[in-house]
């Protein structure tokens, strides 16, 4: 497994900085882009830069080739036993976990197969947007296991127990059109168009507040997984924050002064 990290020397990974935009290109494309224990490596890393980096404000992952990312690589997997097998979901997990929580909002554009590993990754992931390209799928059970980056929780989360039970049971895989019907991706576009469209939304996030981007992140994510009290309670919390920020004054003004409003993070 890489122990050190250099930005220059990423070898499945491609990372390209657009003003305040970070673009990371999954670039494994003789496996279609799988996740072996290098490329998870060098997507935690390239998360802990993006995290520490404040020139950074938001990121987009997409994929090269025929793939975004075609899952687990079954070939580095095929001689795992069971703790082999906890250890990899552990790394795996705590990647995804890491891209899920950063405080930044996080666009897959799926270019092509989202499979197994590829499809948890776009669920860890705050918005996803498909080209008509796309296939998705967690065909785990083809191989004996079950999904465990995540996607046992996440899919279910996003497009409810049932459909996930069907998908992850069957092993079907579904294209773009019905992932967007089932509420996994919210738009579909051509494949050309598809980098300018999650950069054009992204440019829209990075036009609001970012403070109050960052705390409605973080009232989603958390309050997903508590009960609906303790959840009002911390939207409650993250709004009085809000409330006492300079870009809440800022914004209002801005409204009542028929202008556009100059945040600044503050
Ligand atoms: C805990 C587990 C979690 C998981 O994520 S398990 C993995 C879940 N994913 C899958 O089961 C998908 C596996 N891949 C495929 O089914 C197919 O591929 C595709 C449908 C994505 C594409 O098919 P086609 O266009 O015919 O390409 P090709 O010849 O199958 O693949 C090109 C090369 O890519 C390698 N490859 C594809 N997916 C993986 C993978 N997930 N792990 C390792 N290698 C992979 C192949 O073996 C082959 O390689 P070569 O050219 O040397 O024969």
């Amino acid at each position: 497994m890489k122990e050190k990290f250099n930005l220059d020397s990423l070898e499945n990974i491609k990372i390209n900085k657009d003003g305040s935009i970070l673009t990371i290109t999954m670039d494994r494309p003789k496996a279609m882009n799988a996740l072996n224990n290098d490329t998870l490596t060098e997507l935690k890393e390239i998360f802990d830069y993006a995290k520490a980096d404040d020139s950074i404000l938001g990121i987009i992952i997409t994929g090269n080739g025929k793939a975004f990312v075609a899952g687990a690589d079954i070939s580095q997997m095929k001689d795992y036993g069971s703790e082999d097998g906890r250890k990899y979901a552990n790394f795996a997990q705590s990647v995804f976990n890491d891209i899920e929580s950063i405080e930044k909002p996080v666009i897959a554009a799926i270019n092509g197969y989202a499979l197994g590993g590829g499809c948890e990754l776009s669920m860890s992931c705050d918005i996803r947007i498909a080209s008509t390209k796309a296939v998705f799928g967690q065909p785990e059970v083809n191989l004996g296991v079950i999904p465990c980056f995540g996607g046992t929780q996440r899919l279910s989360r996003l497009i409810g127990v049932a459909r996930a039970k069907e998908l992850i049971y069957t092993a079907r895989l579904i294209k773009a059109e019905e992932a967007l019907n089932y509420g996994l991706v919210t738009s579909v576009v051509e494949e050309d168009l598809l980098l300018e469209e999650a950069n054009k939304i992204m440019n829209t996030i990075l036009e609001k507040a970012p403070i109050a981007i960052k705390y409605s992140k973080v009232a989603i994510n958390t309050g997903i997984n508590l009960d609906l009290k303790n959840a009002l309670e911390l939207e409650k919390d993250l709004a009085a924050l809000s409330f006492g920020t300079e870009d809440k004054t800022e914004g209002m003004n801005a409204f009542l002064e028929k202008r556009s409003a100059n945040f600044k993070n503050k």
